[in-house]
């Protein structure tokens, strides 16, 4: 997969550097590049923004700016292009899970209070354009909702995960994780500070603890996320469950 992102803070993509993105980059299952918004503009201070049409406060960034870097970095071609923003559609683990089937993304870091919509506008006439929100709330750009992204897309690439099994147990994972979040998770020493580990992980017995697992995840679904427990469907769910 080649992911391009263009910003005005290269720097904030340095994380990509290390960890399991890091690794994926020099085994070339990733191709990240990371390009300097500021490139595209081509008077003496290198200007990306301009005041709000009809007023308001903040500043917006120039189309002008935008248009150049963005047909510079697809020269023709055609990537899936992500623009987070607070009023776009959430980014969900499904969403995740259909970005990591594209070949080549592309990660357009909005700043101030945003991109022109024009810029939007004019590339969904030839690109698949998604206006992304990683949540309800605001941050200063879209740099981290990109790493965050980027991360959550990458680690389900083939062969990113030392374990492919890890991706399939995940919260919200499609399957039997879908609408529920992972239950606690335990490891060496069986007794800590007078907690103990669950007899059931401690057995042996594979069928037990599977059931166990998803006990747990049922319980702390309905506990923090009580919205996806009632979008359970009910199909999924034995008379055991439906005790829970
Ligand atoms: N919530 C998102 S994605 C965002 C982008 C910029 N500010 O907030």
């Amino acid at each position: 997969m080649r992911l391009d992102i263009i910003s005005i803070f290269p720097e904030y993509f340095a994380p990509l550097d290390v960890s399991l993105i890091g690794k994926a980059r020099e085994r070339g299952t990733l191709d990240v590049r990371v390009h300097q918004l500021r490139d595209w503009a081509h008077d003496v201070h290198k200007t990306v923004d301009d005041t709000p049409y009809g007023g308001g406060p903040g500043m917006v960034m120039k189309p002008e700016v935008w248009g150049e870097a963005i047909d510079d970095v697809i020269e023709g071609g055609s990537p899936r292009m992500v623009v987070p923003t607070p009023s776009g559609r959430p980014f969900t683990q499904e969403l995740a899970q259909e970005l990591a089937q594209e070949p080549w993304l592309l990660f357009a870091c909005g700043r101030y209070e945003g991109i022109d919509s024009r810029v939007m506008e004019e590339y969904s006439g030839r690109l698949r354009v998604d206006e992304v929100s990683i949540g309800d709330y605001v941050l200063a750009g879209g740099e981290v909702a990109v790493l965050v992204m980027v991360e959550a897309v990458g680690r389900l690439l083939p062969g990113v995960l030392g374990n492919a099994q890890s991706a399939v147990d995940d919260s919200f994972a499609p399957g039997a994780m879908r609408n529920l979040v992972e239950g606690p998770v335990y490891t060496k020493p069986p007794l800590w500070r007078g907690h103990e580990v669950p007899a059931v992980l401690l057995s042996g017995h594979h069928g037990n603890v599977a059931r166990w697992r998803r006990d747990e995840a049922i319980r702390r679904t309905v506990r923090n996320r009580p919205e996806l427990a009632a979008a359970l469907d009910p199909a999924t769910l034995d008379k055991h469950d439906r005790k829970l």
